[in-house]
């Protein structure tokens, strides 16, 4: 029988690589070869090229800057470059479909697998497309989404709401693991805090000059970025990563509330997992404001609390951080209304449609 190909591509940060890490294995189990096209520098190289079974491809690429830069002038001939990459590539890897998480690294990817005529499956996690997926969208066969409500963005015809993809394996987390990972005890409740997957400075700030008044209510696991850790601070019931992997999992299952930025993979995790969340989404002098409509509409469906960037304080963050602990037992019966399982399945379920290989 014939070995089927697939062909990952996304990055720029970990939200275009997530969803990837969630399906390779699945693939990888039932015998295909994989591809994946990243960039050179980009965190999928980290996440992605130690994978057994898998064979990174790094391309030329350009990148999606809000200022004023030189740069902005060479990244047209960038994309140009990286999608000759991409193409020839593709030619000597001949994959039978090609799946994208997004990221500026993908827009070349998807309009090479076009010229290739190999079918391209893309997810888009936000609420609302960002610029890559809609440049992309036109070379692709389908666009999937994890909101059900960004359907009214996306092209009828190629459009289908899948839901979140999540890892299996945040769903086998062990709390006390979670616990001694962070040296910490039962006596009192875990506040795990996440500023999206390369950190916070702003979060990071805040909690820091409230540390005070949130100790003598909370354990606190403090994922800070990369080189963003302050091992000048040392106090019981403070613990600090700069990313964390494997043990992701276990950290998981001993928090009881989430501070977080409202990137899309991250907040459905905490949904799945059932974690009550303030979510202080990316303002919009840092981005297209993505996030502020992924943080709203878990707030609508009390999924969430929201507090903004901008009225981000030391007293604000305690006090909303006091009201979700109060509110977090009616938030946790709203968020069982969610079902996470179909999604996964039914996006292989598309990939292999794609590639013409026959599904059960
Ligand atoms: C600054 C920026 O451009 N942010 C965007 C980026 O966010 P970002 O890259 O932060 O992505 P998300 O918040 O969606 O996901 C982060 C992912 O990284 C994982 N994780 C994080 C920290 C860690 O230590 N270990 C770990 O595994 C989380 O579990 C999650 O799966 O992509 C999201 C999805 O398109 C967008 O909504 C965000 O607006």
């Amino acid at each position: 029988m014939k070995t089927s190909r697939i062909l990952f591509t996304g990055g720029g940060t970990a939200g275009h690589v997530i969803v990837n890490l969630a399906l390779i294995p699945v693939f990888r189990k039932e015998g295909w070869k994989i591809d994946y096209i990243g960039s050179e520098q980009g965190i999928e190289r980290r996440l992605i090229e130690s994978l057994d079974g898998v064979a990174y491809h790094a391309v030329s690429t350009g990148k999606l800057r809000r200022y004023l830069s030189k740069e902005n002038i060479k990244d047209p001939f960038k994309v140009l470059k990286g999608t000759f990459e991409a193409w020839r590539i593709i030619g000597k890897r001949k994959p039978s479909v090609v799946f994208s998480k997004g990221g500026f690294v993908s827009v070349p990817v998807i309009v090479a697998a076009k010229l290739r005529g190999v079918p391209a499956v893309i997810h888009e996690s936000d609420f609302t497309p960002g610029l890559a997926n809609k440049l992309a969208m036109p070379f692709a066969e389908h666009v999937l989404s994890t909101f059900p409500e960004t359907m009214d963005y996306l092209p009828e015809k190629k459009a289908e709401y899948v839901g979140a993809v999540i890892r299996n394996e945040l769903f086998e987390g062990d709390k006390t693991r979670g616990l001694s990972l962070c040296g910490f005890t039962n006596e009192k409740p875990v506040l795990m805090i996440m500023g999206g997957s390369g950190g916070s400075e702003k979060i990071n700030q805040t909690v820091r000059e409230s540390l005070g008044s949130l100790l003598s209510e909370f354990q606190i696991a403090h994922i800070c970025g990369l080189n963003k850790v302050d091992s000048s601070l040392q106090h019981d019931g403070y613990a600090q990563f700069e990313y964390v992997n494997d043990d992701l999992k276990d950290m998981f299952a001993s928090a009881d509330l989430v501070l977080s930025r409202a990137g899309a993979n991250a907040i459905f995790e905490f949904l799945a997992l059932q974690k009550p969340m303030l979510l202080v989404p990316l303002s919009r002098s840092a981005s297209r404001g993505d996030q502020i409509i992924n943080a709203h509409s878990f707030k609508e469906k009390n999924y969430a609390n929201v507090l903004e960037e901008e009225e981000l304080t030391s007293e604000s963050l305690v006090q909303a951080l006091m009201t979700l602990k109060k509110q977090a037992p009616v938030m946790i019966d709203h968020m069982k209304n969610y079902h996470s399982e179909r999604a996964r399945s039914r996006v292989i379920e598309i990939i292999k449609e794609a590639a013409g290989v026959k599904t059960n």
